[in-house]
């Protein structure tokens, strides 16, 4: 695991879209051959999604030959509802980017069939071969996805119950009502993220802090489905000050010092 520790939230913005930019530039994606990238939603990745706008409309970085897929979607709320994932990634993302819309993968949360619809995203990557960047939050209970306390390792896209905390964490996009936040979501795994070719989680703000001090130091563990990235080979983390609060003052140096010369490649 890399940690990439970095002094504010804007920073993790640039640090990360550059990181997005480079590897789809070194992938050097073509029609048949296209980029993979996996994609979350949330406050975190939003400066993120910014940066990679702004390089994309200044030529530095093509989304043309780069195929998408979301992480999560709510159950039943309507696609075109301000607070769906779908919304959220056409606002913030994809409406501003050269990307193509048949490249574009979200899961359905109005399907008939959510079972079905889960296999289907699941043999869509599968198509693929794998997703060649994972990009995700953190909740602050450690979920990836919505991959909630106690999720399995091994899962798979499926259907999944939020909690309690999610649905209150969550409400600050619903009114702070949490009755208007749904209760299901369709999510892919911690098994189908772990089986990305890289994964880069970005953690940022102080209610991260346990979440970080799990993935980085702590065992790993399903009630913290975030330490599963302990178990990948290629796995990064980028954090801002205010998330490393409960790490050990020498995990935060030994990781520090690691970076020394890439940091100095900002
Ligand atoms: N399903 C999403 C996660 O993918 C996201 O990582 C998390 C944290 O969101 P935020 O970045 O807004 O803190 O929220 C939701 O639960």
């Amino acid at each position: 695991m890399r940690l990439i520790p970095l002094d504010n939230a804007k920073d993790v913005g640039l640090w990360s879209a550059r990181y997005i930019a480079d590897a789809i530039n070194k992938f050097a994606p073509t029609a048949d051959r296209p980029f993979v990238l996996g994609c979350p939603t949330g406050g975190t990745p939003l400066n993120t999604y910014k940066r990679l706008i702004e390089l994309n409309k200044a030529g530095e970085v093509s989304f043309e030959h780069v195929v998408t897929f979301n992480m999560d979607e709510y159950v039943g709320i309507a696609p075109d509802h301000p607070e769906s994932y779908r919304s959220f990634m056409y606002n913030n993302f994809f409406n501003h980017i050269n990307i193509q819309e048949k490249n574009i993968n979200l899961l359905d949360g109005n399907a008939e069939d959510l079972e079905a619809e889960c296999q289907r995203y699941e043999d869509k990557i599968a198509s693929y071969g794998k997703i060649n960047l994972f990009m995700g939050g953190v909740g602050n209970d450690g979920h990836i996805a919505f991959n909630e306390p106690a999720s399995s390792l091994a899962s798979r896209t499926r259907i999944k119950t939020l909690t309690p905390d999610t649905r209150i964490a969550n409400s600050r996009f619903f009114d702070n009502d949490i009755n208007q936040v749904p209760k299901l979501a369709l999510t892919i795994g911690v098994g189908t993220l772990l089986d990305a070719e890289k994964v880069l989680i970005l953690v940022t703000g102080h209610n991260k802090a346990q979440a970080l001090e799990a993935a980085v130091e702590g065992s790993v563990n399903h009630l913290w489905t975030v330490s599963a990235l302990q178990l990948h080979p290629k796995s990064i983390i980028a954090c801002d000050e205010p998330a490393t609060m409960e790490l050990k003052v020498k995990t935060l140096k030994y990781f520090k010092e690691l970076e020394v010369d890439n940091l100095g490649n900002l």
